[in-house]
């Protein structure tokens, strides 16, 4: 755990009053837009400098209205030539293309770049944030997942500091801060189960993709929805917790809690367990992260003491969540196993969500590619990208046994 990228303390902005300045990189998914609820409510503290969409240009338009930021990116270069551009605030200067992502990232003028793009797309911008010395409030696990040593050794060597977003990750980050680092005898991360906790094999295989994009607890974008169904994404949160928070897999414990009030926990060596709870809402963890090291009064609603309440917890049952043990098998191997995992995972959920994948098959096909890839232990950025377009093409082309 490197003092540059966990810190105990980060400094606030050099000006005391004046704003901290967000990039929001993903600012048209569900945790740009929880991030923006956030800074509407900061009574001025945060402001969103910079707002970024791929898709979905008119309420990219909508929002430059709301915010009046410096930049408005939009990454999908073809989308956003054909897009007709009317109701930009004059202060908005548009820029399109995904570098306009990094040099955003990179300017001067932002403080935190929020890096709330899905998958691998929201690797090159978290890079050149990271490279500029930049704190970056950190929702997109992938990047950590495909090249967590890279970016860590990254962020060290530039100064720049990782804030945890994701729930579980933020929750741990907080619990942390009651010992020190060879105090900690391991991590419990939380799992909701999702939507087929309790089905059984048969009714796993008739499953449709509406069924799969209906999460009973949070609301998020399709990617992660699909993820929980299947558990990839607590194998994806597996490897994230690995590289942010430098612990050996061995050290890495995952329960099923389908309330999602206790987000994760920290076990020290003395048997205390410290837990993080609050209702599953998202705008708390990105509020700790953007206001950090501050607390603040949130938007996010507070547990009702006076409601009786229910928590449950029970083992992950490997066997019957094949996705656990291919995220400890990720963080175990680390090298290039984590970015074949991700690159094969957006493969098949894509698929999925096309109709050309059936839901049992997407943690089968991520695990044979993950067993046929040519291992590297310490690949470099380039043989990382090379080899998720290889993982990808292996899905496109793989058939069930
Ligand atoms: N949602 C949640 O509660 C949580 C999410 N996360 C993580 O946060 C990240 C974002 O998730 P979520 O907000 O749910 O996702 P969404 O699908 O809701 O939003 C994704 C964002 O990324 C943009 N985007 C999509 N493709 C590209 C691309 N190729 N290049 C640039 N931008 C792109 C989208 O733009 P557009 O919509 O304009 O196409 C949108 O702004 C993921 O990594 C997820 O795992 C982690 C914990 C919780
Ligand atoms: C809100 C958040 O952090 C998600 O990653 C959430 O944890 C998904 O829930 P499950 O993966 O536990 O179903
Ligand atoms: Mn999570």
């Amino acid at each position: 755990m490197g003092p540059s990228q966990l810190p105990s303390e980060v400094s606030s902005n050099p000006q005391a009053e004046s704003p901290r300045r967000i990039a929001v990189m993903g600012a048209t998914g569900s945790i740009g837009d929880n991030a923006l609820q956030v800074i509407a409510a900061s009574q001025g503290r945060l402001t969103a400098v910079a707002l970024s969409a791929h898709s979905r240009l008119e309420r990219l338009v909508e929002l430059a209205k709301k915010f009046t930021p410096k930049w408005v990116i939009a990454t999908d270069e073809v989308a956003a030539k054909a897009y007709k551009w009317r109701g930009l605030p004059k202060e908005t200067e548009l820029l399109v293309g995904a570098e306009a992502l990094e040099q955003v990232a990179r300017d001067a003028e932002v403080d935190t770049v929020l890096a709330a793009i899905v998958g691998s797309a929201g690797l090159g911008s978290t890079l050149a944030a990271v490279e500029a010395g930049k704190t970056v409030a950190l929702a997109n696990k992938e990047t950590l997942v495909a090249a967590g040593p890279i970016v860590k050794k990254l962020a060290d060597k530039h100064g720049a500091t990782l804030l945890p977003v994701d729930s579980e990750h933020s929750a741990i980050f907080q619990s942390l801060k009651s010992g020190t680092r060879s105090e900690v005898h391991r991590i419990v991360i939380t799992a909701s189960g999702g939507p087929f906790r309790t089905w059984n094999a048969d009714a796993l295989r008739q499953v449709t993709v509406d069924e799969a994009l209906a999460h009973p607890t949070w609301d998020m974008g399709p990617k992660i929805t699909i993820d929980s169904a299947t558990l990839m994404n607590k194998a994806l949160e597996i490897v994230e917790a690995r590289w942010l928070f430098d612990l050996p897999a061995d050290r890495i414990e995952v329960m099923i809690h389908p309330q999602c009030i206790v987000h994760s926990m920290v076990e020290f060596v003395d048997g205390s367990v410290i837990a993080q709870m609050s209702p599953p809402d998202m705008r708390l963890p990105i509020q700790y992260a953007l206001e950090y090291p501050h607390r603040r009064e949130a938007v996010a609603p507070r547990i009702d003491w006076t409601q009786r309440m229910h928590l449950e917890f029970e083992p992950a049952d490997i066997g019957r969540y094949p996705a656990i043990e291919l995220g400890f098998r990720a963080a175990r191997k680390g090298g290039t196993a984590g970015v074949v995992v991700n690159a094969a995972n957006e493969t098949a959920v894509a698929q999925f969500l096309e109709g050309e994948l059936h839901f049992t098959e997407i943690v089968p096909a991520c695990k044979s590619v993950l067993e046929s890839h040519n291992f590297n232990p310490t690949p470099t950025l380039d043989e990382l990208a090379k080899l998720d377009q290889w993982a990808r093409r292996e899905v496109e082309n793989w058939v069930c046994a």
